[in-house]
């Protein structure tokens, strides 16, 4: 299992397919998997039940497609400050997609699917850089570099880097 984490904009999602299509394996998302558990989308579930439910929903996610899943797994960006999903990714390829502020931003632009995001894009993603940064370096076994390049490039890296081992 490769495994990508990063914060909001680092492109997991979309490097998450890219890498999977190289690998000839199959990309899971846990975002999608919470939004089809709960039925509804990641905002809603914020709007209505609060991030905590989020959060469980989550962990949840987390732990059955680490379990179930064989290929590539995109992970939301806050689904590291778990300490039981950090545990549960020992033993796996994790790489973590770095972004700085400035395409982070860019990257995201004013959507409304990222709750945590609303209000103050800018601000909102410095406040969460700095908060996780470090968790992301602690729990990655290979990180790349995403600005100013295009999802290709990074996944072709990962594959570079890591073989064709998913
Ligand atoms: N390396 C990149 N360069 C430019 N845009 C990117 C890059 N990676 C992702 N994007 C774009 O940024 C947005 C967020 O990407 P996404 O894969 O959803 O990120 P994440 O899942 O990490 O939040 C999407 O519109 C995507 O097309
Ligand atoms: O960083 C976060 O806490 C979040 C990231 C989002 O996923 P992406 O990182 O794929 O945008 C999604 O899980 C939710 O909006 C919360
Ligand atoms: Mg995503």
């Amino acid at each position: 299992m490769i495994v990508l984490i990063g914060p909001m904009g680092s492109g997991k999602t979309t490097v998450g397919g890219l890498l999977a299509a190289r690998l000839g394996t199959s990309v899971r998302d846990t975002d999608h998997d919470v939004e089809a558990t709960a039925g509804r989308a990641i905002s809603e579930i914020f709007v209505d039940e609060g991030e905590e439910v989020f959060r469980a929903l989550e962990r949840a996610a987390v732990a059955e497609a680490l379990a179930t899943h064989d290929g590539v797994l995109a992970l939301g960006g806050g689904a590291v400050l778990d300490p039981d999903t950090r545990a549960l990714l020992a033993g796996h390829d994790v790489v973590f997609l770095r972004v700085g502020l400035s395409d982070a931003v860019k990257r995201v632009g004013l959507g409304t699917s990222r709750p945590l995001l609303l209000g103050n894009v800018r601000g909102r993603i410095k406040a969460l850089l700095d908060e996780r940064t470090p968790i992301y370096e602690s729990v990655a076994t290979l990180a790349v570099e995403t600005d100013g390049r295009e999802p290709d490039d990074v996944a072709d890296e990962i594959v570079a880097a890591l073989g064709a081992r998913a």
